[in-house]
């Protein structure tokens, strides 16, 4: 991990009240109440199309619900001064790549959007501790499934964000970056930030964890 271990978030709260949600006329979410404290985790569970993503994609304000809002430490996200995400790192299904640029131009670019300017050496590290010492200098689009994943996921260890929204971050990842990753989720945990994950696999994990299952029946 790049984040040092004394280097603790302060606490913060996320908060959706009353959240309605429907995608193509369905009704994906009836009514939603939940409120996550720091040093948490939110598993995210439920079958194929009940609504995972894009109850993720409304918690990073990139869509919005029918009804009902979704605050940051009491503020609304479409309200915030410093805009709907600024507090977040966010991990979707792809992998949001651009082929043609190595993985450490990826990782520039990437921490310079997120107003971030790791050293050089920070990034060889993240990408390091990814498994990918040698593939730092070829394009992206020559690497493995598996290997553009953990590209993705060692931007988590360089832009430091309280709270990290990941979809599926297991998917893909051999047995070794899955363990990787999991300490990289339990040093967020300890750090006293706060995770929101889906996964169709249980991944036991060290600290304060909820579930949510989505697409139950009423
Ligand atoms: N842009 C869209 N327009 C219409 N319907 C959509 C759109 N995006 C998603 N849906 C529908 O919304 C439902 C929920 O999709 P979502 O991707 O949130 O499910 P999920 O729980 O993440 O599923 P999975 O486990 O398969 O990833 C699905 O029925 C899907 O077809």
């Amino acid at each position: 991990m790049c984040h040092t271990a004394h280097a603790v978030f302060p606490a913060h709260r996320l908060e959706v009240e009353g959240l309605v949600a429907e995608r193509g006329e369905r009704l994906l979410i009836r009514r939603l109440d939940l409120t996550l404290e720091s040093g948490s985790l939110l598993q995210v569970a439920g079958r194929n199309g009940a609504g995972k993503t894009s109850l993720l994609r409304m918690l990073c304000g990139l869509s919005r619900p029918l009804e009902g809002r979704i605050c940051w430490d009491g503020v609304p996200l479409h309200q915030r001064e410093d805009g709907p995400t600024a507090h977040l790192a966010y991990l979707g299904h792809a992998n949001a790549l651009k082929d043609e640029l190595s993985a450490e131009e990826n990782l520039h670019i990437h921490s310079a959007l997120q107003g971030s300017r790791p050293e050089q050496e920070a990034i060889r590290a993240a990408l390091g501790r990814m498994g990918l010492v040698g593939h730092e200098d070829l394009p992206v689009k020559c690497l493995s499934q598996g290997q553009k994943r953990r590209v993705a996921l060692a931007r988590l260890l360089l832009v430091r964000r309280p709270l990290w929204v990941l979809d599926e971050p297991f998917a893909a990842l051999d047995v070794q970056i899955i363990d990787v990753l999991r300490s990289a989720l339990e040093a967020h945990l300890a750090a006293n930030g706060m995770i929101v994950l889906t996964t169709h696999q249980a991944v036991p994990i060290t600290g304060r964890q909820h579930t949510l299952t989505l697409g139950k029946a009423p």
